[in-house]
């Protein structure tokens, strides 16, 4: 039987705004295996990025629980948890425009451990994406996807076990998209990481094992062949 790594029970987000509150997830519990890839759907404003920053740990439930790979985090530090398990690609890339490709993927490492350990590793990344002729530009010098592929090798960096990414392949054209999505399934089939793509396109939801959709704050299963 294969071991669950992300167990999300009874998970609710409200964000209060000045006298607003703003219920966003309601009571939301999930499961899902190890070296499973999973996409998570849902109009705009539905809850995607904010049960990603939950389940990436940059954000806390206001209630309800989450373990990854079998930690509780009540019992385990959120912060080493996030260092040691999880990558995240943001939906903006959110590359440091000052530098590198190169150094855009030690970054987050840079406090853990020396420089050179990082290069040769970056260097592996960058060329495991296809970027290995691209390693000491800019990220205005880079397309969109090479700009993409270079948040999913920073997001690599710490050989995370869970990958999460935020609209992945948004702000692509088709097949800059598929070369992305291509690349996200090999790290599911080739590393055997689990992965959480929250999405609104129907081609990337129908190349995942499980599809989830956020509606008015519940969860349910989706299939993406009948919304074509
Ligand atoms: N920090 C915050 N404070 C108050 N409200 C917030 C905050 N962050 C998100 N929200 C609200 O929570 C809801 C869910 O936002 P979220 O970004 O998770 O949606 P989404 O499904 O990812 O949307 P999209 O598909 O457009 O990216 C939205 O109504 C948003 O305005």
């Amino acid at each position: 039987m294969k071991r669950m790594m992300i167990e999300v029970e009874n998970l609710t987000k409200t964000y209060t705004s000045g006298q607003r509150t703003i219920s966003v997830l309601n009571n939301i519990s999930l499961a899902i295996e190890e070296g499973q890839m999973v996409a998570l759907l849902g109009p705009s404003g539905s809850g995607k990025t904010t049960l990603l920053h939950l389940l990436g740990l940059v954000d806390v439930p206001t209630s309800g629980t989450i373990r990854l790979n079998s930690h509780d985090l009540s019992s385990t530090s959120r912060d080493n948890l996030r260092r040691n398990l999880v990558g995240y690609v943001f939906q903006h890339f959110y590359l440091l425009p000052q530098f590198s490709a190169l150094y855009n993927v030690c970054v987050p490492q840079i406090p853990v451990k020396s420089a050179s350990q990082l290069e040769t590793t970056a260097k592996e990344l960058l060329d495991r994406v296809g970027l290995e002729d691209r390693i000491h530009h800019l990220p205005s010098e880079l397309s969109g996807g090479e700009q993409q592929r270079v948040a999913i090798a920073r997001a690599l960096i710490h050989a995370p076990k869970i990958l999460l990414c935020d609209e992945p392949t948004g702000n692509l054209d088709i097949q800059t998209r598929d070369s992305i999505l291509e690349l996200i399934c090999e790290l599911k089939n080739e590393e055997g990481l689990t992965i959480v793509i929250a999405t609104h396109d129907p081609e990337v939801a129908a190349q995942c094992d499980v599809q989830v959709e956020i509606r008015n704050g519940k969860l349910s299963s989706y299939s993406p062949l009948s919304q074509q």
